[in-house]
């Protein structure tokens, strides 16, 4: 608990919370009531895609849509909480007052997502969907006024307080305050996909949205109480006065007055606000100054969020190309956005403990926009690593036919090998239920096909862009099937699986998942999706069944062959026969961890920094508008990344990636000569000056108006005595 002071600062104490270890205990409160308020905010966030999905039944293109305007909305609405606790209720009673709204916001959608409420058939779907999607979007709406306009009040209010000469403390504070809002956001990610897969309801059981928002709704209380218990303790700082109309008031009237004086008769001022001296307070106008400043510098700062947020897009469907087993643990493509809020909670204490006091110790000077500077690098870098293993992926995705070519595959349902001639290649032996081991590729057209001895010739046609596979009969004189099969990979790391029946009677197949339908003799069924894991299909022939269970993998595709020769029983195991289409995914999702680690060190050293920075360097009356001004920056970067994925068409995934870190490194360059020409200030230092300038410009006021007072008086005086006497009386 040792505490070097600056000696120069004043040691007040604000409000009067006790101190421990040199820290307000009013902070406790504050840092609780940001987990719980983030751990209600991301929880609500992780199942908010698929609740719009299977809920609300809304397409992928809807559900992605308002998703993101949500998230943008979200750290818009900071603006107007900040200017209502600057200008107007002041931080305490803005939290207060937000955090009900949030609080009613997040339990409107834990009633949104009741499907009993209109379910009236009790069929387990909701009757009356509009009163589901009217009470979820007023519900996000509400939540999205409340977590923005809340969350640069609370991050200032806990700066404020500090003392001035707690700098060493106040850092220490935003490193635990970006502890617990990643803590939070860790443990709820975890815990509400959980929740909603549960099943729940009165009248009919389902997914169990309900208590996946209703839990986030419960923290959101929870936060509100804990931040009330705290009440007691704060420091509040008083609003002081509509400071935004003033400084919009004041920037309006500098512009208009400098236009007004625009000749070269007029001589130039040193800064453009100075032409508003005519009419408003030097304090005034140098706080304006000092945002300004600052704002200026925010201009490059969306592109690190462009970056950083395409961790949940870009990255998460990378993760779908990959095998996530990690020896007995299975690890779901989304699932791996942990890995920011797991490192962000162990590299923190070690940037702050372990690296910036070794950086200090070797004598260089780490100033926050060098380190701001530095994250931005290692965006950067974390993109080309994402670049890298997407590189890695492609080389094992297969090739699958251009718009004019197509691809072939064969597979022998008879009973004995049979040899295939196919135009460019060599002969092909194929055993008895045995398909190609790969697609022919062929420019699109009629190919002629001779099978078996003596030869049964064939003129195929087969489709431009497509793969097909051609079915040859147990009686190779019977009539030749083509099927179409997939040509992409299966999407979210899926499996797409299907049956080809060869006997004689139809066959039906099931998994609890997902049913095959009744295969035909001689046919095939359609693709079903199926998820990584062991499987057990049941295979029925009338009342004879038999079990065949096979393990997959993350992204492949098989053709399942039943044999004519195929015999029910307890398993037939031995008797089916597996065609991979697609491979499963073989690169593994470790190699993430890399480009997850270099983001999460630049966000520690760009987001935390900057969140310390926006604070440190704001006038006192306008703290909380520019860390409204740094959430901004967040809410510009989910905007250029929705543009970004709709313009930015590149053919390669892995350019994307490169183009990505090129821009970071550019803006980077740019930002770094900015930061060159940015000089810290300490606020509180120059409004101190500027109040004491005014009181000694009053002193001296005072003191020269009491001197013409006397000298006037000793003037009239003057005049008295060669006036009569009665004047003179009066005038004493
Ligand atoms: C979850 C992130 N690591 C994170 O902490 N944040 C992303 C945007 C800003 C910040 C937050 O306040 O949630």
């Amino acid at each position: 608990c040792t505490d070097k002071e600056d000696p120069k600062k004043g040691k007040e104490k604000r409000g009067t919370s006790k101190e421990v270890c040199g820290y307000p205990l009013s902070i406790f409160f504050i840092v609780v009531n940001e987990f719980c308020e983030r751990f209600s905010y991301y929880g609500m966030r992780a199942v908010l895609v698929l609740y719009f999905k299977y809920f609300l039944r809304w397409d992928d293109d809807l559900a992605t849509s308002i998703y993101h305007t949500f998230v943008a909305l979200c750290y818009l609405t900071p603006i107007l909480g900040a200017i209502v606790a600057d200008s107007w209720l002041g931080k305490f009673k803005t939290i207060i007052y937000l955090s009900i709204v949030y609080a009613i916001g997040q339990v409107a959608m834990a009633v949104s997502a009741i499907h009993d409420i209109t379910d009236t058939d009790r069929d387990g779907t909701p009757d009356n969907m509009t009163f589901h999607v009217v009470l979820s979007m007023v519900g996000l709406f509400l939540i999205a006024l409340g977590t923005g306009g809340i969350k640069p009040c609370v991050a200032a209010f806990g700066g404020d307080q500090f003392s001035d000469h707690q700098d060493r403390q106040r850092r220490t504070f935003f490193s635990v305050f970006y502890l617990c809002i990643n803590g939070g956001s860790l443990l709820s990610t975890i815990i509400t996909p959980i929740l909603r897969a549960q099943d729940c309801g009165i009248h009919s059981q389902q997914k169990c949205y309900s208590l996946a928002f209703g839990v986030p709704a419960a923290l959101m209380l929870v936060a509100l109480v804990v931040f009330i218990v705290g009440s007691g303790m704060y420091y509040k700082a008083e609003p002081q006065g509509n400071i935004m109309l003033d400084v919009c008031k004041c920037i309006g009237f500098a512009i208009k007055n400098r236009y007004r004086h625009r000749s070269n008769q007029y001589p130039k001022r040193q800064h453009w606000m100075d032409w508003a001296e005519e009419k408003y307070d030097k304090l005034l106008i140098a706080q304006i100054k000092m945002v300004l400043k600052v704002l200026f510098l925010y201009i490059p700062l969306p592109m690190f969020w462009t970056l950083f947020d395409q961790k949940g897009s870009r990255w998460t469907l990378q993760a779908t190309t990959m095998n996530g087993y990690f020896g007995s643990l299975v690890i779901q493509p989304d699932q791996m956005q942990t890995v920011n809020p797991i490192l962000i909670l162990t590299l923190v204490p070690i940037m702050d403990s372990v690296i910036y006091p070794l950086i200090n110790k070797c004598g260089l000077n780490f100033t926050p926009l060098k380190r701001m500077t530095v994250g931005m690098l290692l965006a950067a870098i974390a993109f080309v690593c994402a670049a890298l293993v997407q590189i890695e992926i492609d080389k094992t995705l297969p090739t699958f036919p251009s718009t004019s070519q197509s691809q072939l595959k064969l597979l022998n349902m008879g009973s004995e090998t049979v040899t295939i001639k196919m135009p460019g290649n060599d002969p092909l032996n194929l055993t008895a239920a045995q398909a190609s081991n790969e697609y022919f590729t062929f420019e699109a057209g009629q190919i002629n096909i001779s099978v078996g001895h003596p030869e049964v010739r064939n003129t195929i046609s087969l489709a431009k862009g497509q793969r097909q596979t051609l079915l040859i009969p147990l009686t190779i004189t019977d009539e030749w099937l083509m099927t179409d099969d997939i040509t992409s990979k299966p999407q979210e790391g899926n499996n797409a699986i299907r049956f080809v029946n060869g006997m004689k009677t139809a066959v039906n197949v099931s998994i609890p998942a997902a049913n095959f339908g009744l295969i035909e003799p001689f046919s095939y069924s359609n693709y079903s999706l199926i998820k990584n894991g062991k499987v057990t299909f049941t295979l029925w022939s009338g009342s004879q069944s038999c079990e065949y269970s096979t393990d997959f993998g993350f992204g492949s595709s098989y053709t399942f062959f039943i044999p004519s020769t195929l015999v029910f029983g307890p398993n037939c195991q031995e008797s089916i026969t597996a065609a991979e289409d697609i491979k499963p995914n073989s690169v593994h999702m470790a190699l993430q961890i890399p480009q997850y680690f270099f983001i999460t060190a630049g966000e520690v050293m760009f987001s935390v920094t900057g969140l310390e920075f926006s604070y440190s360097q704001a006038p006192s009356n306008m703290k909380a508008v520019l860390q409204a001004g740094w959430l901004f920056t967040v809410a510009i970067g989910n905007f250029i990344v929705l543009i970004v994925a709709e313009l930015a068409k590149l053919p390669k995934q892995w350019a994307e990636y490169v183009l990505f870190a090129s821009l970071l490194v550019a803006v980077c360059f740019i930002f770094s000569i900015m930061a060159y020409f940015y000089t810290y200030i300490d606020p509180a230092e120059i409004e101190a000056q500027f109040k004491k300038n005014v009181n000694e410009d009053d002193e001296d006021n005072k003191h020269k108006l009491q001197k013409t007072e006397v000298e006037m008086n000793k003037r009239d005086s003057i005049k008295c005595h060669d006036e009569d006497d009665k004047d003179k009386q009066t005038k004493m």
